[in-house]
C-alpha cells in the first residue's frame, strides 16, 4: 500500500515522503559534523556540483549531463580519499550510538551475565584534581562508562589498578615518567597511564593547547568524559561529545561526572565551542566597554 498526495501537479507518496526525511536527517548530520572543519567547503562543493547534475540530467542536456557524470563517477571516490577522517568519525559516532556499542551489552548476550554498574566512588578523582589544579600541574584523565578503551590504553601503560587519590597525584607529579599523556578510569580503576588522544582537527580558541585539543579530539571519538587540569592556569574543564565546559567547580564536576556515571545524558549542557568562542567574545566586550 503507498498512499499518494497531490500537491499540484506533484504527486508524492509516503514513500517519497520517508525518503526526502532521511536523507534531509542524513545531509543535516554530515553538516554538523563537517561544521568548522575545512571539509565543509568541499562537501558543499560536491553537493552543488551534484544538484547541477541532476538539473541537467532532468533537463535532457545530454553532453554537460555525460561531463558531470564522469565528474561525478571519480568524485566518489575522490571524496572517500578526501574525507576519510570524517567516514571514520561518522562511522565511530554511529557505532557508539549503537546500543551494542556497549561492552556490557554484549557480555549480557554472550554470557548470560548480569549488567554491573559503572558508577564508583569519584572521590579519589575529584581530591586529585583539586590537589593537582592547586599546584599547577596539569592532567589529563580519561572516564569511561562503558568501555575498557582498549585500543587507546594500548598507546600508554596498562596500570589497572584501583583508583586512590595519591595514585592519580604521583602519576600526573611532573617528575613522574607517567605524567605525559591521560590515564583512563573505567569501572573504578586506572586502566592505563601515558595514553595518546586522538587530537581534534576543528578550530580551536587560540588559548587551548594540545591538553585541551585532545581532550576534545577524545571526546568526538568516543563516549566517554574527559577532565582536564590547566597546568598553566589551574582550572579544571570537561570535555563531552566534541563540546567543552571550561573552569568548572568542584561541585559542578562531581555533579557531571556523577551524571555520566549514572546514564544521565548530559550532552546538552556542554558548550560547542563554537558558542564558547562568542560568549568569551562578548565577555571580553562588556568588560572592556565596563
Ligand atoms: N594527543 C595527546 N594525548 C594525550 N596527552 C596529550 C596529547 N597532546 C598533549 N598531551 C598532554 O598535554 C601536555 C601539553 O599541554 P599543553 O600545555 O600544550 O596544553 P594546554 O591545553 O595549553 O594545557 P595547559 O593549560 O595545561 O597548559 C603534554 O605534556 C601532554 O601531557
Amino acid at each position: 500500500m503507498n498512499l499518494l498526495f497531490k500537491i499540484g501537479f506533484l504527486e508524492i507518496s509516503i514513500v517519497n515522503i520517508i525518503d526526502i526525511t532521511l536523507v534531509s536527517l542524513l545531509l543535516y548530520q554530515v553538516y554538523k559534523l563537517l561544521r568548522g572543519s575545512v571539509a565543509i567547503k568541499i562537501f558543499l562543493g560536491f553537493l552543488s556540483i551534484y544538484l547541477v547534475y541532476l538539473m541537467v540530467s532532468a533537463f535532457r542536456m545530454e553532453l554537460l549531463s555525460i561531463i558531470l557524470g564522469q565528474f561525478m563517477g571519480v568524485g566518489v571516490i575522490a571524496a572517500i580519499i578526501i574525507f576519510a577522517p570524517e567516514i571514520r568519525k561518522f562511522l565511530l559516532i554511529i557505532g557508539r550510538s549503537s546500543i551494542l556499542s556497549n561492552e556490557n551489552v554484549w557480555q549480557e548476550l554472550l554470557f548470560w551475565r548480569k549488567r554491573e554498574t559503572q558508577a564508583f566512588n569519584i572521590n579519589p578523582i575529584l581530591e586529585a584534581s583539586k590537589s593537582l589544579s592547586g599546584t599547577n600541574m596539569g592532567a589529563l584523565m580519561v572516564i569511561s562508562r562503558n568501555s575498557e578503551l582498549k585500543f587507546y590504553a594500548e598507546s600508554g601503560d596498562i596500570i589497572d589498578a584501583i583508583i586512590s587519590k595519591r595514585l592519580l597525584i604521583s602519576i600526573f607529579n611532573k617528575y613522574s615518567p607517567l605524567h605525559d599523556g591521560a590515564v583512563i578510569i573505567y569501572n573504578g580503576k586506572v586502566k592505563a597511564a601515558r595514553c595518546i588522544l586522538p587530537v581534534t582537527e576543528r578550530d580551536v580558541p587560540a588559548q587551548f593547547g594540545l591538553r585541551h585539543r585532545a581532550a576534545i579530539g577524545m571526546s568526538e571519538a568516543t563516549d566517554t568524559l574527559i577532565l582536564i587540569v590547566s597546568e598553566e592556569t589551574g582550572q579544571i574543564s570537561l570535555a563531552k561529545n566534541g563540546k567543552i565546559l571550561h573552569n568548572l567547580s568542584f561541585q559542578e564536576v562531581r555533579e557531571f561526572i556523577n551524571d555520566y556515571l549514572t546514564g544521565v545524558d548530559i550532552d546538552e549542557k556542554f558548550e560547542p565551542i563554537t558558542i564558547y568562542e562568542r560568549n568569551r567574545y562578548r565577555g571580553s566586550r562588556s568588560a572592556s566597554t565596563s
